[in-house]
């Protein structure tokens, strides 16, 4: 998947804009999900595997959040055969648009329908499997209840989700050290601190993380009846769950 290097945030600004999912971000987005992100492509890598175990024949696949089609990718190569159709979901139409171009690169007999809806309003129906990537994290914390609800009833029993999130940490003493980790890992990829400060003045509003136990209890007072972190590097984790 080509990309160009993300220097978004290498020049001082005056005032720095809330982050917005818009074609300049859209236009980076491999670099910047892989220097920002540790374990990015494991992660992705296995959404395959776990494709590979839990998609059942003429089910749905739910991809919430898909930004360029990582994720997809990864299920729609394990899929093949099944007779199953995706559905990738993004409310970024700069973001649909270069998913689109991703998904055509490869032949595939998997259908992918890409809509550019919001997630919170789209009917998930017949599930085995549903994917949150990193996505949950930008919903107001006041919708993230009602969404999980809505993935739960739309799933079949021993349907599976992922949940790929940034971590907030009660205990001050791990926030501050598993924040300073992730720091240090966009240090070493390549960010200088301007790029590094400027970024999270934009994410200031616009992303907020939940604690490991916000997510086990949502998860497990919506119904699901298995849940583990399956994957952690710093302040970045993924979670399943299973009906
Ligand atoms: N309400 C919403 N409705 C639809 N889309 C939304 C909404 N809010 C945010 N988005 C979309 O969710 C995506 C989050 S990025 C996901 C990475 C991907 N999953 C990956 O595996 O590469 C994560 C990150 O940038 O850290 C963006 O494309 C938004 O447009
Ligand atoms: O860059 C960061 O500091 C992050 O927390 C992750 C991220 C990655 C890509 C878009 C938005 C946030």
């Amino acid at each position: 998947m080509n990309s160009q290097q993300d220097t978004i945030y290498a020049h001082a600004a005056d005032q720095i804009a809330d982050f917005q999912f818009d074609q300049r971000v859209a236009g980076v987005f491999n670099d910047m999900i892989r220097r920002s992100v540790p374990g990015y492509a494991q992660i992705i890598n296995t959404i395959g595997d776990f494709a590979d175990r839990f998609v059942v024949p003429k089910s749905n696949v739910y991809d919430l959040g898909s930004s360029l089609g990582s994720a997809t990718l990864s299920i729609r190569r394990q899929i093949e055969g099944r007779a199953c159709q995706i559905f990738a979901i993004d409310n970024s139409q700069s973001m649909i648009e270069r998913c689109k171009e991703n998904l055509a690169a490869y032949v595939s007999d998997t259908q992918v329908n890409l809509l550019c809806a919001d997630i919170r309003d789209i009917e998930i129906q017949h599930a085995s499997m549903v994917v949150l990537n990193f996505t949950l994290q930008f919903l107001p914390i006041s919708d993230r209840d009602a969404l999980i609800k809505r993935i739960y009833d739309g799933m079949l029993p021993g349907g599976i989700l992922v949940i790929s999130e940034k971590l907030y940490f009660e205990d001050n003493q791990i926030q501050h050290l598993l924040d300073s980790q992730h720091l240090n890992f966009k240090r070493a990829n390549g960010y200088s601190e301007l790029e590094i400060s400027q970024k999270r003045s934009a994410l200031e509003n616009v992303m907020r993380p939940d604690s490991l136990t916000v997510h086990q209890q949502r998860l497990t007072a919506n119904g699901f009846s298995h849940f583990s972190v399956w994957f952690q590097c710093f302040n970045f984790a993924s979670m399943v769950a299973i009906k």
